[in-house]
């Protein structure tokens, strides 16, 4: 029957499956891991395993239960499953995030005991989970939190429940929010004793509460282990310790647990994701199978090979060796540019031509960089698809700031936009200044009032007049000039440094969003032309959404870039501070370097997303400032040569006959590693570096080994 099942699939979908894929899909009994490498089929592998399950063995789709992590894995794979199966096999699998399977618990448990509970995930919840550590946080510290602090102490919540580490070892890890164990215990009180006498419950609950309800009722435990027999799993890497906790009590007594994991894509470590639990599959089951798949059917040799020795290069992993029968097509092409905008240029002239976009997949590592790509597609009207984007820009304050100074620059007499921007230029006048000016004359201009405050000192009446003359001029400039003015002329932008060194926002950030303000200005006129076009761009990226394979480039992070593939992929932005993160470097230099080989597997994600093309993009200067290429941009290049090396060498040897672009003919005497000693006729004997030869292709072969 077997062959029967794999020749139909041959012969219906021309899916020819190899000798490990096959046994994988086959195991119908106990605890299996497979353990393999991108590309090499293995949500192709789970799906057409639960198909057989079907065909064969005539199992209940409504028995089988497949799981994976993110809910843009789920519908993928259940889009794949009925793109190939679908005419033949009903309706009824689940398929799951285990956080949305968690909840279907819950749900299930808090209607039968009639308890009130409200999710506060989600910026549309009245009950919202950012504001209520906002609170938390101010009460606690005595100070504000700002984005970029929020999201960390969020991660650093998940990971502690992910981990189900106990409260009272909390302070073991050192995570970066000041009085993190009061915060959380808040929190974690809060959420249990609150005003509305409901239970909250944020994403990382849903497991918490889950496995608690699993471990404690046993008529529970029992309904779902009754229904779902068959548990599967893809993107294990990504799976943490209490997440694993739930799958294995769903799968109990039987085991029937079909895992598929690469260690090597595991990029949510920071959240608590914890690859090295499967690793130890076969010490808790120690019946189970465990199947090696290394064959990657996705990806050129090229891309298969180098990256290959980019994962190798961290030390913290299961042993792989992928591979591929592919052909070559063409080498990764490492492109080094001066600034972002030369940058997005290149980007954009290298697709403006192609016909199929949705090929074409750009990648990045923060969903910032996005923007700035979103608005030059825009304007060269390329169509894209973009699943997340930075939200916040179209209202960050930023922005605000900078829409103030120009509406004051159209009313001076305006005392609530005057205090809205104030303490953001030069401009030293004080609250007590501010309450003078509004017993004064409202009809006139703030700067005329303040200067017959009592006592003024000469200079800043001179500052004050200076402002007036300013404020005039900026009224009268384009968008573009009055983002610069405002920024240099008016200071804006050294406040800002001020500000984030005070609070930790993110300079570069902050950088990153005025100079994308810039050049969304560039060719705007007028404020309200700018305004518009910030509104039509913000529509376009909303609506892009609906572009996924519908004729359209595709924009991502890395991390969500999982599971995907594309004939062509350029990653931009790779530069020091990015990927790897500044983070991950600090601790590095500290000894710890699990954060560092995190980012590696990142951009191993990236690259073997690509099949046939990929360009991998760095830039000199970011933000006006000298930045560094990744490491990982230096390490692919080492491997290209290294590549390149292994792929001449051969061809290389003693006794032959080769001509050197500057010394002429020669004959090779002697070669090891680096090194190559040649006998030029006219030059006599030279030792020469084989890289060096390599890279600027400066040997040809004539005649091999005579
Ligand atoms: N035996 C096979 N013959 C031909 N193509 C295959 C075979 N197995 C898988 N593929 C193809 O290889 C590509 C990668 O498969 P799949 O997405 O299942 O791999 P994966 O291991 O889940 O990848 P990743 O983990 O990198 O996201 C797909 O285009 C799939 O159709």
């Amino acid at each position: 029957m077997s062959i029967k099942f794999f020749d139909f699939l041959k012969t219906e979908f021309n899916i020819d499956f190899n000798e490990k894929q096959r046994t994988a899909i086959l195991q119908k009994y106990g605890p299996v891991l497979v353990l393999a490498t991108p590309g090499s089929g293995k949500t192709t592998v789970l799906n057409a395993h639960i198909a057989y399950l079907i065909f064969n063995y005539n199992v209940n789709p409504e028995n089988i239960l497949a799981l994976t992590f993110s809910k843009a894995s789920a519908k993928d794979m259940n889009d794949r499953f009925y793109e190939t199966y679908g005419g033949l096999i009903p309706d009824g699998i689940k398929f799951s995030t285990i956080h949305s399977f968690s909840y279907k618990i819950i749900r299930y448990y808090y209607y039968i005991n009639r308890i009130n509970y409200q999710l506060i995930e989600g910026n549309r919840s009245r009950y919202n989970k950012r504001s209520i550590l906002q609170k938390i946080y101010r009460r606690v510290n005595r100070s504000n939190i700002n984005d970029d602090k929020l999201d960390e102490l969020s991660n650093s919540i998940s990971f502690v429940k992910n981990l189900m580490i106990n409260f009272k070892d909390i302070n073991d890890y050192k995570f970066q929010a000041k009085n993190f164990d009061k915060i959380y215990k808040t929190y974690e009180d809060y959420k249990k004793n609150n005003e509305y006498n409901m239970i909250l419950l944020d994403f990382d609950d849903m497991l918490i509460e889950a496995n608690n309800i699993l471990e404690k009722n046993q008529y529970i435990l029992k309904k779902y282990q009754d229904q779902y027999k068959y548990v599967m799993m893809d993107e294990g890497q990504d799976t943490s310790l209490i997440q694993n906790k739930i799958i294995e009590k769903i799968a109990l007594p039987k085991n029937n647990l079909f895992i598929v994991c690469d260690d090597d894509q595991s990029i949510y470590g920071f959240r608590g994701a914890q690859p090295k639990y499967l690793l130890d599959f076969k010490e808790r089951y120690n019946d189970a199978k465990i199947i090696f798949m290394e064959q990657n059917y996705r990806s050129s040799k090229n891309i298969v090979d180098i990256s290959n020795k980019v994962i190798n290069n961290n030390s913290i992993r299961y042993p792989k060796m992928m591979f591929t029968v592919n052909p070559e097509s063409g080498p990764i092409k490492i492109v080094k540019l001066k600034t972002e905008k030369e940058q997005l240029d290149y980007v954009v002239n290298s697709i403006k031509s192609d016909e199929y976009l949705d090929d074409i997949a750009i990648l990045y590592r923060n969903n910032i960089s996005g923007i700035g790509l979103a608005q030059k597609l825009y304007e060269e009207d390329i169509s894209f698809y973009m699943k997340d984007y930075h939200r916040n820009f179209f209202s960050h304050w930023v922005l605000n700031d900078i829409l103030n100074f120009v509406r004051f620059s159209y009313d001076d007499r305006s005392i609530p936009l005057l205090q809205a921007i104030y303490t953001k230029f030069d401009s030293y006048i004080s609250k007590k200044e501010l309450e003078f000016l509004k017993e004064q004359d409202v009809t006139k201009s703030v700067f005329d009032n303040l200067v017959k405050y009592p006592h003024m000192k000469a200079f800043k009446k001179r500052n004050l007049k200076r402002f007036k003359k300013d404020f005039k001029k900026l009224k009268r400039k384009s968008p573009l000039e009055a983002i610069r003015f405002i920024r240099y002329d008016l200071k804006y932008e050294e406040r800002l440094e001020g500000y984030s060194e005070l609070t930790g926002y993110s300079m570069e950030n902050l950088r990153y969003i005025l100079n994308t303000l810039e050049g969304i200005s560039e060719d705007t006129y007028s404020m309200e032309n700018f305004v518009d076009k910030l509104n039509n761009l913000k529509r376009i990226m909303h609506e892009s959404r609906k572009n996924r394979k519908n004729g359209a480039v595709t924009l991502s992070t890395l991390h969500s870039s999982k599971g995907l593939e594309f004939k062509k992929v350029f990653i931009v932005d790779l530069i020091e501070g990015q990927i790897p993160t500044k983070e991950s470097i600090k601790r590095e230099a500290m000894g710890d370097s699990l954060a560092l080989e995190e980012e590696r597997r990142l951009c191993y994600v990236g690259m073997t997303r690509a099949k046939e093309k990929l360009e991998m993009l760095t830039v000199g200067y970011k933000n006006n400032e000298e930045v560094l290429s990744s490491r990982f941009i230096k390490e692919i290049e080492k491997c290209i040569l290294e590549n390149k090396k292994v792929s001449c060498s051969p061809s290389l040897k003693k006794d032959s006959i080769v001509r050197h672009k500057k010394f002429g003919l020669g004959m090779i005497k002697d070669i090891n590693d680096s090194m190559i000693i040649i006998d030029f006729d006219k030059r006599g004997e030279k030792q020469l570096s084989i890289d060096m030869c390599i890279k600027r292709d400066l040997l040809e072969i004539i005649k091999l080994d005579c």
